[in-house]
């Protein structure tokens, strides 16, 4: 952090140095100058066509001069100018296929190259269909090139590779340039490029791949780990967080720098984040019941404990577990109750999030219409309990990466 007594020496010493570095302007008496009259040089007095003025710059460094102390204003002042920082970013998420996945618009390279990507808080991997996608694979989606971008540089001998929890992978190469999200952009971002990517990113035609909001710990490019949009924007931003405001069938938002108090009601609930395992862990209540899992913009469904979901659909007549469909499924017309889960319990009795029981009649599982596929799952096949995008649109919910703090809050 830059105290102000540095700054006004490094201001100094970038004038002098700057104006070193204007041609025919010299510190000092120029060697081997002459005049008609003795010892007498002229110097010409160039002005420094970088130098902004600043009313309060110029009144401090002229305290600072006669060493005077600043006065309290000029201070405050001082130290607005210094202390905030000035970047955010604002990009609208839209659902694609009922819900089943957010896609919001990414500039990469110069000029830019905008790709629909998939924000998501359970990975750390920035990667694209790219021209280096082999054609076989592409299937209408936009695809990134990089020898069109005279940003882009190739990370030499960096490759990458991730499986994802329902099966799908992908793995390519890497190079670093310019990403910008709603506004904010940061200069040297690894861009995975995709060099293969399995049958279900290729089907789904409307993304272009995955941006991951997750911690860098599980980032997978090798040898050198690379680090995610959020981490490399953290310092610039006004705030160390992000928000994920996702709606139901309607567009949504990611805010990155600040928190919109326009975007919900009542009061955030925070509660720690356990990064140990790279995603946002956190705990919550369940009717009583400590549940720990994760909030992940990238999974579509909830998946919880067997004990919460067999409770659950214990209250929908004809509600069952279907081997075949490997969830449960209940008739469409069934109206199904809400589900409610509280966080940051602890004392102050913390906040709940209630799912509107409309989100957890998801999708039909077949053109009949008759049965229909549950939104809430048991995590007994996964080993960890995930709060997807069933839960997360029922909530505004900021993610904390300067305090590893999750906050819900209703809207
Ligand atoms: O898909 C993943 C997922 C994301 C990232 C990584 C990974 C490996 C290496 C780096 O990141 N591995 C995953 O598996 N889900 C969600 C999920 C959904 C369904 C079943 C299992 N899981 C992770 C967040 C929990």
């Amino acid at each position: 952090m830059q105290t102000f007594g540095t700054f006004l020496v490094s201001l100094v010493a970038a004038s002098s140095a700057l104006a070193a570095s204007i041609p025919g302007t010299r510190i000092g008496t120029p060697a081997g100058t002459t005049s008609q009259r003795t010892n007498s040089v002229s110097i010409p007095a160039i002005r420094n066509p970088n130098f902004r003025a600043h009313g309060p710059l110029a009144q401090a460094k002229a305290h600072r001069k006669f060493g005077k102390p600043l006065p309290a204003d000029l201070e405050r002042v001082l130290s607005k100018i210094w202390s905030s920082k000035r970047d955010s970013g604002s990009v609208t998420a839209s659902p694609r296929q009922q819900d089943t996945e957010y896609l919001c618009p990414v500039q990469i390279g110069s000029p830019a190259q905008t790709l629909p990507l998939d924000f998501d808080t359970g990975s750390s991997d920035l990667w694209v269909f790219s021209t280096d996608t082999p054609r076989s694979e592409v299937n209408g989606q936009t695809v990134y090139d990089a020898s069109s971008s005279s940003s882009a540089k190739r990370l030499s001998g960096a490759t990458w590779k991730i499986s994802y929890g329902d099966g799908s992978s992908s793995s390519g190469i890497v190079y670093l340039d310019t990403v910008t999200v709603g506004g904010l952009t940061v200069s040297r971002q690894a861009v995975e490029a995709a060099k293969q990517v399995s049958s279900s990113f290729s089907r789904d035609t409307s993304s272009s791949g995955l941006l991951g909001l997750a911690f860098s710990s599980i980032n997978t490019v090798s040898p050198n780990q690379q680090k995610t949009f959020f981490d490399n924007a953290m310092p610039h931003l006004d705030a160390p967080l992000f928000t994920a405001d996702l709606k139901h069938n309607a567009d949504g938002r990611y805010n990155f720098g600040y928190i919109d108090k326009s975007a919900y009601t009542g009061s955030i609930s925070y509660t720690p984040v356990d990064n140990s395992q790279g995603f946002w862990g956190f705990t919550a209540t369940v009717d009583g019941t400590d549940v720990t899992g994760i909030a992940d913009t990238g999974t579509t469904l909830i998946y919880l404990p067997d004990s919460i979901v067999t409770s659950y659909y214990s209250q929908v007549s004809g509600a069952r577990y279907d081997s075949s469909n490997a969830g449960y499924i209940f008739p469409c017309g069934s109206s199904m109750p809400d589900f409610s889960f509280n966080v940051g319990g602890g004392g102050g009795g913390g906040g709940t999030v209630t799912v509107p029981g409309s989100y957890v009649n998801f999708a039909p599982t077949d053109q009949t219409g008759q049965t229909c596929f549950g939104g809430l799952q048991s995590d007994s096949s996964i080993g960890i309990s995930i709060f997807g995008d069933i839960a997360l649109k029922a909530a505004f919910v900021v993610f904390d990466g300067g305090n590893k703090q999750l906050g819900w809050a209703a809207k």
